[in-house]
């Protein structure tokens, strides 16, 4: 199984189950790996045979500019059943964390894996 990776992808969004996180933008990570439908472009090295990893992100980009979620988990179930359906992926895993969100913890999500 190939896999295109996109690691420590940070970007804002509304996120949360309190009012003020109703409202004001944080920043998440978002951790993904992506497993391709196809090697074809492993021997063609032809572009329109891969999984073009920049419109993942413009996606994900849009995702989180226009969509609002209470949960993480509903953030990255989101997430990855667009690139299950729309991107053609037979398997992803998608983790999803906010950054010093409570004291003490510099960091905590949730992560899934989803098979189409
Ligand atoms: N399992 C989860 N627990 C919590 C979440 C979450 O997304 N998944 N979120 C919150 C708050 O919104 C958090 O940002 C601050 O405490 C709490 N628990």
């Amino acid at each position: 199984m190939d896999i295109i990776f996109l690691h420590d992808f940070k970007a804002k969004t509304l996120i949360g189950i309190y009012p003020w996180e109703k409202k004001i933008a944080q920043t998440i990570e978002l951790n993904l790996e992506i497993a391709l439908p196809t090697n074809r472009a492993c021997f063609t090295d032809k572009l329109e045979d891969a999984l073009d990893y920049s419109l993942i992100i413009k996606r994900i980009n849009d995702i989180l500019a226009t969509k609002q979620f209470s949960l993480l988990e509903a953030l990255a179930e989101h997430i990855a059943q667009i690139i299950l359906t729309e991107f053609n992926s037979p398997w992803v895993k998608v983790s999803a964390a906010k950054l010093d969100i409570i004291k003490g913890v510099k960091k905590l999500g949730v992560c899934i894996e989803r098979k189409s």
